[in-house]
């Protein structure tokens, strides 16, 4: 994904990324200074800077009255903005030994207040795994070195996360940012849901514990789907999804009813390729010879569900919108900032507490009743939010490298409206010469795939958000992908 030609103003730009955000999204929990060493680990001297925020929001909360309103969570974990910092934990000889050892292997380790005698039993479990495993003179562990390399701490609060349970809760991102700390997690404790399991059934048959050093390898981490996962789309779906969506719409047909969790929304379609008979082929030629789909929803969200989806956005916290970036060893790949993509969004995730909670759930729910495309198939909604000037340049929500893994391609963009915009802001199909201007509860669908292969991609849904002139535009994107996107998501295979 190239994400130089965003600089261009009429330039392609890559794909934005994805939901896992293993930079800057779900796992800021602390401020990352770097620790001055010698003056942080001398026993019997305390740590300047040892008071934590284990979240990003604190502040945010804070200022709304939560240390007071929910003091047994807000005085541990966000200490530092609710101004209850613990007593600080002067250490012992052996927890600055621990310390400077642990330090071999990535981040130096800030361990303070409640959770410092947790968060130095993972410090000797890291070590006692690292000497006498990864790095034993009889270990069975076959890496590269430019992997085994990468198998370190990232971050200064690893060992404080696992202490927590973080390496259980968010093991997409723990393995991949804190593998040391996490050594060595089982199976049967990441995967709950036993649906899940025919990703990891060789895994489970060779190895009840997923080695995190060995799980940094990508080819180790997310082997590839069998065979018998049934994709969202089959060759030919998308066309018989769409038709089916145009036919049933409540607020075109009111011999419809509107059933339970949804709005009596009118679909009206802007692009479209002729009806095709029953036995007509299906190929890529006669794709190309056709318009592709896209249609808008209106009243699809009522005035309530938009103004909670853009408040929830200011919970999780809206930061400068990022782009696709190269691919690391880990087989993650980086997210940068791009000239070609100026807005700021929140993923709704379920770290954020966002995902879950009735809203998002419900429209959720209300995409996957009308797609066929089951909820998990989807990513967390980015909520955007574009100022007067911002925009978003000419790309394609498609991300190539997502074709061959276990989440498979995007394959539909649910692109939802959450106000008003007073001027600008319309999103446009250039290919197509077509351009949704933003209205509150409106919402445009259209794919990013083929219809006779929901893998290849159809460059023709090219789109741009043009630049917002007057007022503010927040929306939220869903992309739908062929496979279960949140499963891959918990194990960091996206
Ligand atoms: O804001 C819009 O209208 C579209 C945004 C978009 O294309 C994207 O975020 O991928
Ligand atoms: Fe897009």
């Amino acid at each position: 994904v190239n994400v130089e030609e965003c600089t261009s103003q009429d330039g392609e730009c890559s794909a934005n990324v994805a939901a896992v955000d293993f930079d800057d999204g779900d796992q800021d929990y602390g401020e990352e200074e770097d620790q001055e060493e010698e003056e942080s680990i001398s026993p019997g001297t305390n740590d300047e800077e040892g008071c934590i925020d284990t979240d990003e929001r604190c502040s945010y909360w804070a200022e709304s009255g939560e240390c007071d309103n929910n003091p047994n969570y807000m005085h541990i974990y966000c200490a530092l903005s609710c101004d209850t910092c613990p007593e600080r934990h002067v250490k012992t000889e052996e927890e600055v030994q621990l310390l400077r050892e642990v330090a071999q292997y990535g981040e130096a380790q800030k361990v303070e207040g409640a959770e410092s005698a947790n968060t130095f039993e993972v410090i000797r479990k890291t070590l006692d795994y690292m000497q006498n495993v990864v790095y034993a003179e009889d270990s069975t562990i076959n890496l590269s070195p430019e992997i085994l390399g990468e198998c370190v701490n990232r971050e200064s609060l690893c060992a404080f996360w696992a202490a927590i349970g973080e390496c259980q809760a968010n093991p997409g991102y723990m393995k991949l940012k804190c593998a040391p700390s996490c050594q060595t997690v089982k199976l049967h404790d990441l995967i709950q849901n036993p649906l899940r399991f025919h990703y990891y059934d060789a895994l489970i048959q060779s190895n009840l514990f997923f080695r995190q050093c060995e799980m940094i390898d990508i080819n180790n981490r997310c082997p590839p789907l069998s065979d018998d996962v049934e994709p969202g789309l089959l060759p030919g779906g998308l066309n018989a999804m769409f038709e089916r969506i145009v036919a049933t719409a409540p607020g075109n047909n009111t011999q419809i009813e509107v059933a339970e969790g949804m709005t009596n929304y009118s679909v009206v379609v802007h692009s479209r390729p002729a009806p095709v008979e029953g036995d007509a082929v299906i190929s890529k030629e006669v794709d190309l010879e056709q318009p592709p789909w896209l249609i808008t929803f209106n009243n699809f969200l009522t005035d309530e569900e938009c103004e909670t989806m853009i408040s929830l956005g200011h919970e999780s916290v809206y930061e400068r919108s990022k782009d696709v970036g190269a691919l690391q060893a880990d087989g993650s790949y980086d997210s940068v900032e791009s000239n070609g993509r100026t807005s700021e969004n929140a993923w709704c995730s379920h770290q954020k507490k966002c995902r879950n909670q009735d809203v998002p759930k419900r429209i959720h729910e209300r995409i996957e009743l009308v797609t066929g495309i089951k909820a998990n198939h989807s990513e967390d909604f980015q909520i955007l939010k574009y100022e007067p000037g911002q925009f978003y340049r000419k790309h394609h929500d498609y991300i190539e490298l997502q074709a061959d893994r276990q989440c498979g391609p995007r394959i539909l963009t649910f692109f939802l409206y959450l106000n008003d915009v007073e001027e600008g802001g319309a999103t446009n199909f250039p290919l197509l010469d077509i351009a949704v201007k933003p209205k509150k509860g409106q919402a445009v669908l259209w794919p990013s795939v083929l219809n006779s292969d929901p893998k290849s991609k159809d460059y023709r849904t090219d789109h741009e958000a043009q630049d917002v002139i007057k007022g503010i535009k927040f929306g939220a994107n869903a992309w739908l992908h062929l496979y279960d996107y949140m499963a891959a998501s918990e194990m960091g295979c996206t």
